[in-house]
């Protein structure tokens, strides 16, 4: 739990200090109506439902929820307005972009740029994984779409996974097909999901889950029919609910802490890891015959 009193203070700090609003033209006001609140702040709207204290986290940024800096900043500044909020309990983690959950990091923030950007842009994606992963809330993910990379550790964060049952949406940590390596963070993420084996072949392969597969790894927990994903995350959040808190979120923490207190501790030699990694000629050009691919295929 220190660990993560720490960041959750240190989280804080920054929000009420205005350190990332005042960059960004001020904080996203809640908007009241009847028993329901909203904020949304360009690519993310957070609706929260007073009764239940359950608020929905839609990422709206097309055409694919790609993670660029502008985008992570906003998720924690969200995350983190929720999760100092005490009437909010429980969080569904959705996409508002039809098809598409998240199609993971962005690439281009990943392709010829500065050092400094890369590891702005680390840094970022390190502070998505901590507050989303060492959540105190019930999170849910709803799969709505396909979610590749860091779409996919984005929904394995979660406590728990309801997907839309269709084949042609797929899940996976697929950055070998990239040619870059998954850190240990999201392959602790994945192990603690899915288990050492099945983990090995998946990011080895860099496979990428259809639905039905997902669901025998246990990538995922559920399926249903692509119009019910919202009310089956609704119902899974009030049986998540009906456990008294304090005991939820100490079992979740044991679970998640060694992961957490991991990264905590190595996050600065992480960063330079991975900008050293990234900015390799080699990297670059892997990444950018994967993005010509990409275009290539419309
Ligand atoms: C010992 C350890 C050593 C070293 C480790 C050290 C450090 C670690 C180093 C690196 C770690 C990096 C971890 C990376 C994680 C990631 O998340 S990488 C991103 C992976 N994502 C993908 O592979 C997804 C690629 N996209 C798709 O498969 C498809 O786009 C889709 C299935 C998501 C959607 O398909 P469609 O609906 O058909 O849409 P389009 O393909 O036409 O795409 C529309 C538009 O969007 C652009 N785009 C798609 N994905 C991305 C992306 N991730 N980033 C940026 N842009 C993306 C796509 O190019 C199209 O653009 P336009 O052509 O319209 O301009």
């Amino acid at each position: 739990m220190a660990a993560q009193a720490v960041l959750r203070s240190s989280a804080r700090a920054r929000l009420l200090s205005g350190a990332f609003c005042a960059q960004r033209g001020g904080p996203a006001l809640w908007q009241h109506h009847q028993n329901q609140r909203a904020f949304s702040n360009g690519k993310i709207l957070v609706e929260m439902d007073e009764a239940t204290g359950v608020a929905v986290m839609k990422m709206k940024s097309p055409p694919v929820n790609s993670l660029n800096l502008d985008f992570l900043t906003e998720f924690s500044i969200s995350l983190e307005k929720l999760e100092i909020d005490r009437s909010c309990r429980g969080l569904i983690l959705t996409s508002a972009v039809s098809k598409i959950f998240s199609a993971g990091l962005d690439i281009t923030e990943m392709s010829g740029k500065s050092n400094e950007h890369y590891a702005a842009f680390w840094r970022a994606v390190q502070e998505m994984w901590l507050k989303l992963y060492g959540s105190n809330m019930v999170t849910i993910a709803a799969i709505n779409g396909s979610s590749p990379a860091g779409g996919c550790l984005m929904a394995l964060c979660c406590d728990y996974r309801i997907m839309a049952d269709n084949p042609k949406f797929a899940i996976g940590l697929n950055e070998t097909q990239l040619g870059i390596v998954a850190p240990f963070w999201f392959k602790d993420t994945m192990i603690n999901t899915i288990g050492n084996r099945a983990t090995e072949l998946s990011l080895q392969l860099g496979q990428m889950y259809p639905a039905p597969e997902a669901l025998k790894f246990g990538l995922v927990d559920k399926l249903v029919p692509e119009d019910k994903v919202q009310s089956a995350a609704a119902a899974a959040m009030s049986q998540w609910l009906s456990v008294p808190d304090h005991a939820r979120q100490l079992t979740k923490s044991m679970m998640r802490k060694p992961a957490i207190d991991r990264l905590v501790k190595q996050r600065e030699a992480d960063i330079n890891n991975f900008v050293s990694f990234i900015s390799k000629d080699s990297i670059q050009k892997s990444l950018q015959i994967y993005m010509d691919r990409l275009k290539q295929k419309k």
